[in-house]
């Protein structure tokens, strides 16, 4: 297969999460190009998973990719940009797609001695697929449940041929964040006689930014980003109705637990000093990733003596991944592997060194083979 082929046509198509019906159709058109002897198919939603039987199996390996792209304006000027106006993948999931879809030819052309399954999962971004994946394999297709599973994420800021990653905790849990604000609105030149959810607005995000730095331990880390505000209409009327909506991330529940209770609070005073109603809704969380200590070390050690691949010790990041759903119920192994692009994840002009899709399908073949 023509891996940097694959990766551009699903670069033009990226999709966001459960609309992802071209990108599943592509996938499906791919996998039955291939020789289908030892492959059973079964789509789930707009993802797919594939199963490889192996050739004296004891144990099911499966490899993870998320298929979903962002609601970003493309800006990379690449001659296979997006098709999609409004929506880009800029979080490498076109990169992640064409590694699997590169390693499972491999597992066609020399299957493993244990059973293994390709997942291609939507819905990474949001609502997360994970989650609902895992309880269709354990309820509906349970021959495809994994004992064993790994995934790796795009890292910009490593060089091509780089592998990181850590035993134990990877990513942060996460939970989204949305507020509304709803008060009396009116003429722009009357504003005694009105309640301006813009400014209550501004205030109450000024406010959520000091729960990370004078409610959370310092020596423990969170996250909270409001990435999307608005309000108002017209620059001539005083708003009533205000949103914001972001993410929280922290490294265990109890100060996911303890930063939604400030994120209430602060509400409630919003309410009382701007004469509003506020509404929360927390929209959805992610587990936080936790690799396997033993697996993880294995990885390393494994990366380290492969040719062509540099093995990094990483620490953890407070990104979220609903692969921590998988990591929560199986052993499983999340790695960053280095894509050397001067714009990061999330960005309109992160632009993944395709070099990449060379040496991944056969590092993790070959890694596979080892478990
Ligand atoms: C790897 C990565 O970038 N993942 C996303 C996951 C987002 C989950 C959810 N929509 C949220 O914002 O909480 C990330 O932003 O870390």
């Amino acid at each position: 297969m023509d891996l940097v082929k694959i990766r551009r046509d699903l670069h033009e198509i990226p999709e966001i999460g459960f609309q992802e019906k071209k990108t599943q159709r592509y996938l499906l058109d791919l996998i039955h190009s291939l020789p289908q002897e030892r492959l059973e198919v079964a789509e789930w939603r707009t993802g797919v998973a594939v199963k490889v039987f192996g050739l004296n199996p004891t144990k099911t390996i499966a490899w993870r990719t998320d298929i979903d792209g962002l609601p970003i304006t493309e800006e990379t000027g690449l001659p296979f940009s997006s098709t999609h106006p409004g929506f880009m993948h800029a979080c490498g999931h076109d990169v992640h797609m064409a590694t699997a879809m590169g390693l499972l030819e491999k597992l066609v052309q020399k299957p493993l001695d244990d059973d293994a399954v390709v997942l291609f999962q939507p819905a990474e971004e949001g609502p997360g697929g994970a989650l609902p994946l895992l309880e269709w394999l354990k309820t509906s297709k349970q021959d495809f449940m994994p004992d064993l599973i790994c995934a790796m994420h795009i890292a910009p800021e490593h060089p091509v041929g780089t592998v990181a990653t850590k035993p134990g905790l990877l990513f942060a849990n996460t939970s989204e964040l949305f507020i509304d604000l709803h008060g009396k609105g009116g003429h722009a030149a009357y504003p005694h006689l009105t309640e301006d959810m813009a400014v209550a607005a501004a205030s109450l995000l000024m406010q959520l930014q000091t729960i990370v730095s004078r409610n959370i331990n310092p020596m423990d880390s969170a996250v909270l980003t409001v990435g999307k505000m608005s309000a108002g209409t017209v620059q001539n009327i005083i708003a009533e109705h205000a949103r914001l909506e972001g993410t929280i991330r922290t490294l265990n529940n109890e100060s996911m637990a303890k930063v939604k209770k400030r994120v209430e609070a602060i509400c409630r005073a919003v309410e009382e000093a701007y004469n509003c109603r506020v509404s929360i809704d927390y929209g959805s969380g992610y587990l936080e990733v936790d690799n396997d200590p033993e697996l993880a070390e294995e990885f390393l050690q494994f990366a380290e003596a492969f040719d062509g691949v540099t093995a990094v010790r990483s620490v953890a990041a407070m990104t979220g991944e609903d692969f921590g759903y998988f990591t929560a119920e199986i052993p499983g192994l999340m790695f960053w592997a280095g894509v050397d692009s001067e714009f990061g994840l999330h960005h309109a002009k992160l632009h993944p060194d395709e070099s990449i899709l060379g040496i991944m399908p056969n590092f993790i073949h070959q890694f596979f083979k080892t478990l």
